[in-house]
């Protein structure tokens, strides 16, 4: 089944008002335009998208709207995948991981799962949290005491695995979310001039969901779905001139820039329909695989601030390759003595 990347734009709102910050963009239904600043007069071509979240908006329509359906979906053995693209600043980590005032999308997706749970008694289901960190290039595990640097290889075409990942059994929402606090805490952040919180690294929050009838249980033969949703917290591009990173956060830049840049490749590759597509140019894009043009469904909410005009415009660039790329989506179903 073809299934085709699904693309969000959400605008973050103006956080600070300040008298001499200009407005260079707007937005309605499913549309971005660039605007002479200050004016709603209209610069170049619109930006299309399946949705448009403007400043006002609250995490759970994005969920309910975009992420949902996918979620359902994994309960189906659907692989599922939600990124939140964009640079530093624009509302990744805000969308994903809440505020005090909202919560955000990881809690809202565990939250339906375990709701789904209770609606497929028939079901015996086993859940599975892992959370896995790309610093530097270098993957680690965050639900690791002793994190160290682990290795991802590639089993078969496009399944990739990453070597000696802790994946913590789970069976209530609030112990997903105690594990994932846990690894928020080794999770690397740090202070530049754009974000006094700024993550310096990739995060993947994975839930492996496994399920089969209850009444097969005991047989070696039963049918047992599994799916794997992988909730994204991209770090943010940026340029050392507006950040005035120096030192370890210049170097952390410097990466962070590198593997978007792949991230942009292969999205370019694959919406180009390129023949080889340079998966294994960064740790992000290798453990990606699958769910770029591979089997899982996702989403990509890509976040923008409405202040900025050159990042804004290349992050909706690069929302629009993503838009053009193809996944193809299949039911993971294995026999109970297969299960891994
Ligand atoms: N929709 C929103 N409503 C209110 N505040 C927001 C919203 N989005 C982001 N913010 C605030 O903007 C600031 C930057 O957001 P956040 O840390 O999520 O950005 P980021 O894209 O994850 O940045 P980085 O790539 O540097 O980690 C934070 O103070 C956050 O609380």
């Amino acid at each position: 089944m073809a299934d085709k990347i699904q693309v969000a734009v959400r605008v973050r709102p103006v956080l600070f008002q300040k008298k001499d910050v200009e407005i260079h963009w707007s937005w309605s239904e499913g549309v971005v335009f660039q605007c002479e600043p200050g004016t709603p007069k209209r610069i170049g071509n619109p930006y299309l998208f399946d949705q448009v979240f403007g400043t006002e908006t609250q995490n759970y329509q994005i969920f309910t709207k975009l992420v949902q359906p996918l979620i359902d979906s994994a309960m189906n053995g659907f692989n599922v995948t939600v990124l939140a693209y964009g640079q530093t600043a624009s509302g990744k980590t805000y969308t994903m991981m809440g505020s005090q005032k909202e919560l955000g999308i990881v809690q809202l997706a565990v939250d339906r799962i375990f709701s789904l749970i209770e609606q497929y008694p028939e079901r015996a289901f086993l859940l599975r949290c892992s959370y896995i960190e790309i610093y530097n290039e270098t993957i680690s595990d965050l639900l690791s005491s002793n994190p160290q640097k682990l290795k991802v290889q590639e089993l078969a075409e496009g399944h990739v695995v990453v070597h000696n990942l802790i994946e913590t059994n789970v069976n209530t929402p609030d112990a997903v979310l105690k594990l994932m606090q846990q690894g928020n805490k080794q999770r690397k952040v740090g202070g530049t001039s754009m974000n006094e919180r700024s993550s310096r690294s990739h995060t993947i929050f994975r839930i492996i969901v496994e399920s089969l009838p209850r009444d097969e249980a005991d047989r070696s033969d039963a049918a047992v779905i599994v799916s794997h949703i992988n909730l994204v917290d991209l770090a943010g591009s940026e340029k050392a001139s507006q950040t005035n990173a120096t030192g370890d956060r210049f170097r952390e830049g410097c990466a962070i820039n590198t593997s978007l840049s792949a991230l942009s490749l292969v999205i370019k590759q694959l919406s180009e329909g390129e023949g080889f597509v340079n998966f294994r140019d960064s740790k992000l894009t290798h453990i990606l695989r699958a769910s770029l043009g591979g089997n899982a469904r996702t989403a990509i909410i890509c976040n923008v601030t409405p202040t900025v005009l050159d990042e804004t415009s290349s992050t909706l660039k690069f929302a629009c390759s993503a838009k053009a790329v193809q996944n193809q989506p299949q039911v993971n179903e294995v026999l109970s003595d297969q299960v891994c």
